[in-house]
């Protein structure tokens, strides 16, 4: 086995974005990226490129290092089932991306293990994630390796476990409510005579400058916004009308919305379960 092979066990939507991100970063051959579907076919692009794909969980299981459980929550169970028999805690590192699952209820099934939580977003396959890890006491030794692998494919942060929660709705639901910031932007701008195209190229690029100058400015929003808002001028009647209108409202709603789901379906699971 290589040392640092790589399983993606369903590739899905996040599962497709981390193997073409491992890819197109160069930090893998593709013969070292071991995906896995039942349904093999709309993966197919994968194998011409040269990956290992197969319905076989138990196949990539044995031929890599680090296993990544990127199934639904629902299918979680089955998985692990399957793979119990073929994982070794000396050999293998687990690292799940599954939202509302605790490393806890991964240890229940397969027992002490190096567990790694990874809350990634579908920017990872343009090596542009945020992604959030949390190490279990038997991953602390591999914590330099799992940063590296994931630093390649965007920024990294290691957080306690107990804020996965949070940082799922930042980092991974925020790819979504980013999107729809942009097309909300798009639409405005086709209101006021621009055509599509151009809207949707102007919206991008506007928000790519945004987060760029906080990040090498290291910034605070406000200092930003500041430089931008001459007085009695147009940027501050629309910035007040979006307020009056409740976007900081809405934005921070939908962020604890979502949150409260991730916390409703778990506990859905767990009563299920019992
Ligand atoms: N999408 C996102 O942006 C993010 C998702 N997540 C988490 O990632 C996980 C996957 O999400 P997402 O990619 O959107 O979901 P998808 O449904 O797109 O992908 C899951 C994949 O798992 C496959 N699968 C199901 N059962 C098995 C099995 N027994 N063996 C192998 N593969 C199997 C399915 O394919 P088939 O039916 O062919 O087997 C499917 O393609 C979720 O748990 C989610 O919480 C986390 C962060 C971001
Ligand atoms: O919406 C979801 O439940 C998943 C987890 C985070 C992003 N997508």
């Amino acid at each position: 086995m290589h040392t640092n092979n790589v399983a993606i066990l369903g590739t899905g939507n996040l599962g497709k974005s981390i193997a073409e991100g491992l890819l197109s970063n160069g930090q893998y051959k593709p013969e070292n990226i071991y995906v896995t579907r039942r349904n093999t076919k709309s993966i197919q692009h994968l194998k011409d490129k040269g990956l290992q794909v197969s319905s076989d969980n138990t196949f990539a299981v044995k031929n890599c290092r680090y296993i990544m459980l990127c199934v639904q929550p629902a299918h979680l169970e089955n998985v692990l089932k399957e793979i119990k028999p073929y994982l070794d805690p000396e050999k293998h590192v687990l690292l799940s991306v599954i939202a509302g699952i605790s490393i806890d209820n991964i240890r229940d099934i397969v027992g002490d293990f190096p567990i790694v939580r990874s809350m990634p977003n579908t920017a990872i396959a343009v090596q542009q994630s945020m992604t959030c890890l949390a190490f279990n006491a038997k991953a602390a030794h591999v914590e330099a390796d799992v940063k590296e692998i994931f630093n390649c494919l965007g920024e990294t942060l290691v957080i306690e476990e107990e804020l996965m929660a949070g940082a799922t709705v930042l980092c991974s639901s925020g790819i979504a409510f980013n999107m729809r910031f942009i097309r909300a932007v798009t639409q405005g701008g086709i209101q006021l005579g621009l055509d599509a195209d151009d809207a949707q190229k102007i919206a991008v690029q506007v928000s790519k400058g945004a987060s760029t100058l906080l990040t090498i400015n290291k910034s605070h929003p406000e200092q930003e916004i500041d430089k931008v808002t001459t007085p009695e001028g147009c940027t501050i009647t629309g910035l007040n009308e979006m307020e009056h209108q409740g976007l900081s409202s809405a934005v921070i709603k939908g962020l604890v919305g979502s949150y409260k789901r991730i916390l409703d379906l778990k506990e859905q699971r767990e009563k299920e379960s019992m």
